[in-house]
């Protein structure tokens, strides 16, 4: 089956995961296995693909499983593998998505630049370097969430970085269109690709490159940057051998975003080691929570009005060789049966400014406001 057809057929429960290198759709469910140990299940993991000889084990880690919400991955029944989704995928249409009922901004606009404010301030006070806020869009449906064509729709938006659609425990669906890898292995090469630093794309061709060119000359955001590469180098080196960290970040794009990115290699040291060990091991970076991370898990507890579940956790797969790749997941939204939640969120550090942050997760939720057919612009400033 070509990936569009794979595209064509994903439907809410199943596992789609679309990258530049591959799309996968997995189906039903062999075994789920759960757990808010994520190294225990990494173990539990192997165990069970090793019994079984072969195939894969598909789900979402969540941001942090110490609140109670459990890692979720499934050995589907069926799974198709295909090329990229482009540019096979253009020969869908792109679906027409009913206006919602209601959209409401948690907490509103002014209330998440406050708390931005206020952690400025306690970055300060806590001896922290980074944090990083989130705030969230309800959004309602008079009929069900149409799942699929969102994620359709993203997948025609991206043709780069990692488009999905994963079920979550309670008939729950997670979909969303990530520039981010958190961790690749495939053989003994391992592959980290962490952003931070961010600017909103323009359509006006000037402005565009203006906010590029502003991006790759920011102190704040190379330093926002500098602080995960240097987390992300860390949490590898133990794990590989060569490790290979580029000196200067380069400037990446996403129909929304500028951002920063560093592409990390290393070689694997021990072929035991699992993409998903690998991913429990780095999760949570500070791309989406800060640095020393249990006093910013702690800050972000404090400031941000919501669980964040599964938003800023990992989605992605694992063989029975231990290959696998696993993205953060952002951009995305937790979908219910008429309702889902948008999440969007910021690096913050010293001289951060709250409009600046505010203006920032406004245009990092165009991502799936577009696939949504939604314009989120009034109701996000
Ligand atoms: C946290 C998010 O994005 C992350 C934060 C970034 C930043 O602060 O510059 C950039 C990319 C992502 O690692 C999000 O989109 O919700």
């Amino acid at each position: 089956m070509d990936a569009a057809r794979l595209v064509e057929q994903y439907r809410r429960g199943d596992f789609l995961f679309a990258t530049a290198r591959r799309t996968i759709l997995a189906r039903g469910t062999d075994d789920e296995i759960t757990g808010t140990d994520e190294d225990a299940l990494a173990d539990r993991v192997a165990t069970a693909l090793a019994d079984r000889g072969g195939g894969i084990a598909a789900g979402v880690l969540p941001y942090d499983a110490a609140t109670g919400t459990p890692a979720r991955l499934v050995v589907p029944r069926t799974t198709h593998t295909a090329g990229p989704a482009h540019p096979d995928v253009r020969r869908l249409a792109r679906q027409r998505i009913g206006a919602p009922t209601a959209v409401r901004a948690v907490p509103e606009p002014p209330i998440h630049a406050d708390a931005v404010r206020t952690a400025v301030t306690e970055l300060a006070v806590r001896d922290l370097r980074k944090v990083v806020l989130a705030r969230a869009l309800d959004v309602e449906f008079a009929d069900e969430v149409p799942v699929a064509s969102i994620v359709r729709n993203l997948v025609l938006d991206h043709r780069h970085g990692y488009v999905f659609g994963a079920g979550l425990p309670g008939g729950r669906t997670l979909l969303g269109a990530s520039p981010e890898l958190l961790v690749s292995r495939r053989g003994n090469r391992v592959v980290a690709h962490p952003y931070a630093g961010s600017m909103p794309r323009s359509a006006d061709a000037v402005a565009d490159a203006a906010n590029a060119e502003a991006l790759l000359t920011s102190k704040k955001d190379r330093l926002e940057h500098a602080i995960l590469t240097e987390a992300v180098a860390e949490a590898l080196r133990p794990f590989c051998r060569d490790l290979d960290v580029p000196a200067e970040p380069a400037l990446e794009r996403t129909p929304a975003m500028w951002h920063l990115g560093t592409r990390i290699t290393g070689e694997l040291a021990d072929p035991a080691t699992t993409a998903l060990h690998l991913a429990s091991a780095l999760h949570p970076t500070p791309a989406i929570c800060g640095t020393p991370v249990d006093s910013a898990r702690r800050l972000i507890g404090e400031l941000e009005p919501f669980d964040r579940r599964y938003y800023a956790g990992a989605t992605g797969w694992v063989d029975a060789d231990g290959d696998g790749e696993w993205t953060v997941s952002i951009r995305c939204a937790d979908a219910g049966a008429t309702s889902l939640r948008m999440y969007a969120g910021g690096g913050i550090v010293a001289d951060s400014d709250p409009q600046a942050e505010l203006d920032e997760t406004s245009a990092k939720f165009a991502t799936l406001a577009r696939a949504m057919g939604l314009d989120t612009g009034t109701l996000t400033r």
